[in-house]
């Protein structure tokens, strides 16, 4: 059949729209007609060019929300009309790692999907004959899209498409690393670098767990406002103050219990380290950065502990219906974060939006 995409031809170009092949879904697989997709930073990260995993032409996009119209082969739990959201972490359920219950990561695609292929190597997309890559396993920047069935998440119909998109990343990645990865208890303290798409999830999450101070760190002041409106007690612009993490250690009698960076700058994730309380504090890597980062084996020594978060721990098949819900009882708020909806059209406008900062995520419809 064919589909309309948005294509990244080569790295630092604009996005271009055009009509794709794409192959029926095979065994295991499933067509996704795609109703909505945000755009989120790693979008933007790998077609700068800074993934050093990226292939081109790729069909980006990870972040989306849409109807299964044809299964293939084998697929069992899933059939023509459910609503699903792509999981660019998947859940075969059967794995070492999805056996463990101390991770979230499933190994059925690990190597195939970094490599921009299905799982038998090949790519269901095609433009004039040249295959086009798929993206995180997801490839939402396209109308339709073919997925494997371990990685959708099955979401109850009468959520809107154009909003539970978002819990298909930013959403999930930003509550699921407070709540499911660092595992926040009420009265902590907490700091947050960047209060983007990620970073005022990471605020949402705090203010559910019950945190007590809730310190958000960035650039663009234009980020205060919201970021307050969602639970955030207290700003920091870094280019107010010298030594950003000795500021944070002194606001809060020592250091944070807590800190997040939401980024993808490797000296904030060193900040966010160094602002940490000895003793017990945790500092959590959500950022991506193509960089190696630096840190003091006293850090450790002193008790700090440094993790990171994939898809904010959330175990999609199974955790993601639950934050569909979460959304659809007013537990948790996504409309507000959804700054504007525009046309498949207009997608390289959401890409330089972001890279001005304004506004939060952009919602892509088809
Ligand atoms: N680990 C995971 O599963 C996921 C990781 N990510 C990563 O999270 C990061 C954030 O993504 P989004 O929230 O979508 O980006 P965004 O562009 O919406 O937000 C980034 C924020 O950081 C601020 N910022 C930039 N440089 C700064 C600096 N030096 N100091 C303080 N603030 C600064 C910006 O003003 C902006 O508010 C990206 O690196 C993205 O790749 C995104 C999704 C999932
Ligand atoms: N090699 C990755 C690069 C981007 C990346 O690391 N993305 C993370 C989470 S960030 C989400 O917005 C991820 O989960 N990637 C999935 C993976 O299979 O690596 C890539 O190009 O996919």
């Amino acid at each position: 059949m064919k589909t309309k995409a948005a294509v990244a031809f080569e790295p630092n170009k604009p996005l271009e729209i055009v009509e794709l092949d794409l192959a029926a879904p095979r065994k295991g697989e499933v067509l996704v007609e795609i109703v909505a997709s945000g755009v989120c930073h790693t979008d933007a990260y790998t077609l700068d060019g800074r993934n050093p995993g990226g292939y081109f032409p790729v069909v980006l996009g990870h972040e989306g929300a849409g109807i299964v119209r044809e299964v293939g082969g084998n697929v069992h739990g899933l059939k023509p009309g459910d609503h699903v959201i792509p999981l660019y972490t998947p859940e075969c359920r059967e794995c070492d790692l999805c056996l463990h219950p101390k991770t979230n990561l499933c190994s059925a695609l690990l190597e195939t999907q970094a490599r921009g292929v299905m799982p038998d190597q090949t790519s269901r997309f095609s433009y004039e004959g040249r295959p086009v890559y798929h993206y995180m396993g997801c490839s939402t920047f396209s109308n339709f899209t073919v997925v494997p069935e371990i990685a959708l998440a099955k979401i109850r119909k009468d959520a809107p498409l154009d909003k539970v998109c978002y819990i298909g990343c930013g959403a999930t990645t930003g509550i699921g690393a407070v709540i499911f990865t660092m595992k926040v208890e009420a009265g902590a303290s907490v700091a947050v670098w960047g209060l983007g798409g990620i970073g005022l999830n990471v605020i949402q999450g705090a203010k559910m767990a019950g945190a007590g101070r809730i310190i958000g760190v960035d650039i663009n002041p234009a980020k205060a406002d919201l970021a307050t409106q969602f639970g955030m007690t207290d700003f920091v612009n870094p280019r107010d103050v010298d030594d950003v993490a000795g500021h944070l250690r002194e606001m809060t009698g020592g250091g944070l219990d807590y800190t997040f960076e939401c980024i993808g700058n490797v000296d904030a994730m060193r900040q966010a380290m160094d602002a940490c309380h000895i003793g017990w504090g945790e500092s959590c890597v959500i950022g991506v950065d193509g960089n190696e980062f630096t840190g003091h084996p006293y850090h450790l020594l002193y008790g700090r502990t440094w993790k990171g978060t994939m898809f904010g721990g959330a175990r999609g098949r199974t955790d993601v219906p639950k934050i569909v819900d979460w959304y659809m009882d007013g537990k948790i708020d996504i409309d507000e974060l959804i700054t504007r909806t525009l046309p498949l059209e207009k997608i390289n406008t959401a890409f330089d939006l972001m890279h001005q900062g304004d506004g939060i995520r952009s919602v892509i419809t088809y």
